[in-house]
């Protein structure tokens, strides 16, 4: 056997985790970058985020009411009100003047500082105003008909953060909380990971581009923008690169040139027996490091990757199910990873299968899955036509739905596992 048969027949067969493995060894992180907070919506945290204040940094109202001392009002009822003297009016965003002295009270709004003296606030509506409280000053009484524990209504300094503590981890997807977090410290720019470079290629001299006129025995192009829709949600700059056909000189002079200026290199197709699968020849004559070209799973199992020049290449295999699944199984941790993530793997539940299964495999698979919610239980079936040939179902999957290889095939209602795909 010359070189390129062994790689084509005499290939050595590993797990997707030692695949991921081999992957991860050569995960560098990217640069980092700083944008507006606005911009930085979805994208990764270059650094570890600490409290430079306190939240809240003053003793918040939680209601609109009267601040008060709890003694003053330890025998308030409906009955039997207490009656206070109103000294002030605490609008928020203003700090109190006046200290709260037995007998008095100021009135206060949600959100504003509570004066020194005062240990609780009483809810607006368990009072009755004796005369109008918008005046601040002069004779102003308000009846108090609750009685309120101390600290009622009242948030303490630092009771939702202290000062220096550790408030979000770098490498975080900045989410809707994370930018009010953001926005409360003061970070009207952020420090995030450049979003990785890359660069798609798809082979196949039976590749026609997205808009040019259909020919007999030629199909579009559709994996390349599937990849691409994929490599933007996982949080990457995807580069959609002209086809390529079945050349081997073609595609290595290709992807060679494009390799400084990427951090991730994609393939599909090429990676299996056929006469004119050129990854494969790629991989025979290039001077990179193979790092496998067999994985234990369906579909997908002729997924190859390399490191050439310092750069990951992933060699997907060309069936559009074999592809995308390849890519959210390798690609999308190791973008993921590139930006900092520190669990870059799909995330996995238990799900119940709502059909039968009775196809055994000698290799796990990883089957495109649509899923449902009923009275809080997942239930999952394939989406569509359960074959790594067929495209149109891709867009029903959200989940893959996990099963080892061996056995005699699934029932509807066994426990499965599934990874998230969304
Ligand atoms: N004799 C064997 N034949 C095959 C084997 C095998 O073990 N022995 N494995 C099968 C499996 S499994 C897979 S997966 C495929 C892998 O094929 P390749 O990665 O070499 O991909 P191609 O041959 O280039 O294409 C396969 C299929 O996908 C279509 N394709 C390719 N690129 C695109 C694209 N960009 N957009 C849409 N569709 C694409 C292509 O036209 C073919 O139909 O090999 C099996 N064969
Ligand atoms: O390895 Mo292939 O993707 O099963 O059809
Ligand atoms: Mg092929």
């Amino acid at each position: 056997m010359n070189s390129e048969m062994k790689l084509r027949f005499g290939r050595k067969v590993i797990s997707v985790e030692e695949a991921r493995a081999e992957l991860y060894a050569y995960v560098m992180p990217t640069e980092t970058e700083t944008v507006s907070l606005p911009k930085s919506f979805g994208r990764r945290l270059a650094n570890d985020i600490y409290a430079d204040h306190a939240v809240p940094h003053f003793r918040r109202s939680g209601v609109d009411g009267y601040a008060v001392r709890s003694e003053d009002i330890a025998t308030a009822t409906q009955d039997s009100p207490v009656v206070l003297r109103v000294i002030e009016r605490i609008p928020s965003g203003t700090m109190p003047q006046l200290t709260i002295r037995e007998g008095t009270a100021a009135r206060i709004m949600t959100g504003a500082p509570v004066p020194d003296g005062a240990d609780a606030v009483v809810m607006l509506e368990m009072t009755d105003s004796l005369q109008d409280a918008s005046v601040a000053t002069g004779d102003v009484k308000v009846r108090i008909k609750k009685n309120v524990q101390a600290a009622s209504n009242i948030t303490p300094i630092a009771g939702e953060v202290a000062r220096g503590e550790f408030v979000i981890a770098g490498g975080s997807q900045i989410g809707p909380g994370d930018a009010a977090i953001l926005a409360t410290f003061g970070y009207s720019e952020v420090e995030v990971y450049r979003k990785p470079k890359v660069a798609i290629f798809s082979t196949g001299s039976e590749l026609l581009q997205v808009e040019q006129e259909m020919q007999p025995g030629k199909i579009r192009n559709s994996n390349s923008y599937m990849l691409a829709a994929q490599v933007e949600a996982a949080g990457g700059s995807a580069w959609i690169m002209p086809a390529l056909t079945d050349d081997p000189e073609e595609v290595e002079a290709a992807l060679a040139a494009v390799l400084p200026d990427v951090d991730l290199i994609l393939t599909s197709g090429g990676v299996s027996v056929g006469d004119f699968d050129v990854v494969v020849e790629l991989f025979g004559r290039f001077d990179g490091k193979l790092l496998f070209n067999k994985v234990a799973m369906r579909p997908g199992t002729p997924t190859s990757a390399a490191l050439w020049k310092g750069k990951l290449l992933i060699a997907l295999s060309g069936n559009p199910g074999a592809s995308f699944v390849g890519f959210e199984l390798f690609a999308k941790p190791i973008i993921k990873k590139m930006l900092g993530s520190q669990c870059p793997e799909a995330k996995a539940s238990t799900a119940f299968l709502d059909v039968t299964y009775d196809k055994p495999s000698a290799y796990p698979r990883y089957i495109r899955g649509t899923s449902r919610v009923e009275s809080g239980t997942i239930w999952v079936q394939p989406a569509g036509i359960d074959k790594s040939s067929i495209m149109v179902s891709i867009k029903d999957a959200d989940c893959l739905i996990w099963l080892p290889p061996g056995g005699q095939g699934y029932q509807r209602g066994d426990g499965v596992r599934i990874y998230t795909t969304l």
